[in-house]
């Protein structure tokens, strides 16, 4: 397994068993709980900031991260030695490719809504060296508006909303920014009610209204100040970028020489350690500061389900494409919850709370398009 530790996130700690028919279907498919795992309004109602325990030794920190943040980066080289395609091909058959799958999970969505919940990077756009450059190609931006048309569909990045919508473009979506910690989506009122301080009603792109909601607000300014830190910070570390999403901040390590590696661990740990209330997160060679508020992708994901009028319904279909650490917590929602099922996007062996699996984007389009397909056919 590659997957690091994720400290600060309860991602992967106790993955669920997994069990699959004969044909590869994981049990979450064949037993589709119509109220497994309901969620509760309530839930929303008081979105916890645990406290940090101070106390833990800066180089203890920082070692641990250096060591999560290698175990992340294999060299792709030692990977093709080592018999990467036999590796993956033993994966594959617990993590059977939702293109080879496609019967499967078209019978399984038979008579029900699929609603369908993206990450950006990584899915909807190779992964490339500098992220201002990580376009969606014309083809993916055409087959996801043209998805949109038959199922309600929104991205979850880890980007700030902006950026994503940016990246984007399709008005036809929902969007939820900084990992699901600023998400503009429907207006539902038994969801608003509930939140009164993380909801605002505005008005989108179109003049629509909507509802937008941003669970940790009150850290806006502490995320600015961060970010503006971090970037002085890193300033001599050759190849470091830092991103601000608003709620949440990105350092990225992929264009530094892995021997000054540990001085990006070290102005993340002098952060953590000046700042209480903040966590950090890996994703793919980059490390992330944000809240410690109990919020995230699979949070997102039941918000915006409800939101949707799409929860508790045994007719409804939820399926999570992402390729990340922070997609964990939206797979470990649905398998959970027996809700609908996350589908991987990887080209090696990752441990993961995903069903299925897709090699790369050009997968995920097909996937799309084929959904649309039979949509066509079943409507026909
Ligand atoms: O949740 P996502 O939409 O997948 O966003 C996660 C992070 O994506 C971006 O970084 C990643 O993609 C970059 C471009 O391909 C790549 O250079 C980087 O190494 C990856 O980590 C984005 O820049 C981050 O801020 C997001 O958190």
């Amino acid at each position: 397994m590659d997957i690091e530790s994720n400290h600060s996130s309860p991602v992967l700690t106790d993955p669920a068993p997994i069990n699959k028919s004969r044909l590869g279907i994981h049990s979450n498919l064949l037993s589709y709980a119509p109220s497994g795992g309901s969620l509760s309004s309530s839930k929303y109602r008081n979105v916890n900031i645990p406290r940090k325990k101070p106390g833990k030794l800066d180089e203890v920190c920082s070692n641990a991260c250096l060591d999560a943040m290698k175990s992340s980066s294999p060299p792709r080289k030692k990977l093709i030695k080592d018999g990467a395609d036999t590796a993956y091909g033993t994966w594959m058959l617990k993590h059977p490719s939702a293109l080879n799958s496609f019967e499967e999970i078209a019978n399984f969505a038979k008579n029900k809504k699929i609603a369908m919940f993206l990450d950006y990077d990584g899915t909807l756009s190779p992964i490339v060296d500098d992220p201002d450059n990580a376009l969606m190609s014309d083809d993916m931006r055409f087959a996801v508006r043209n998805f949109a048309k038959y199922f309600p569909t929104a991205i979850i990045s880890g980007r700030s909303r902006d950026k994503v919508y940016q990246l984007v473009g399709l008005t036809e979506l929902y969007y939820a920014g900084s990992h699901g910690m600023d998400i503009l989506g429907p207006v539902r009122k038994a969801v608003s009610n509930d939140h009164p301080n993380c909801n605002e009603s505005t008005t989108d792109q179109q003049g629509k209204e909507v509802n937008l909601f941003q669970p940790a607000r009150e850290f806006i300014p502490l995320i600015d100040e961060v970010f503006r830190t971090l970037v002085e910070d890193t300033k001599g570390i050759k190849g470091a970028k830092v991103e601000n999403h608003k709620f949440c901040v990105s350092v990225h390590f992929r264009n530094v020489d892995e021997k000054n590696w540990q001085s990006i661990a070290q102005c993340v740990q002098d952060i953590l350690d000046k700042y209480p209330r903040l966590r950090k997160t890996h994703g793919r060679k980059v490390l992330e500061v944000r809240p410690m508020i109990d919020w995230n992708k699979g949070k997102a994901v039941e918000f915006l389900l409800e939101s949707l009028g799409l929860s508790n319904r045994d007719d409804v279909l939820p399926i999570y494409i992402g390729d990340d650490l922070t997609d964990e917590d939206a797979f470990k929602v649905l398998r959970e919850g027996n809700r609908g099922c996350g589908i991987l996007v990887s080209s090696r062996p990752k441990e993961t709370n995903a069903v299925y699996s897709l090699r790369d984007p050009s997968e995920v389009m097909k996937f799309l398009n084929s959904l649309v397909t039979w949509k066509k056919v079943d409507a026909s």
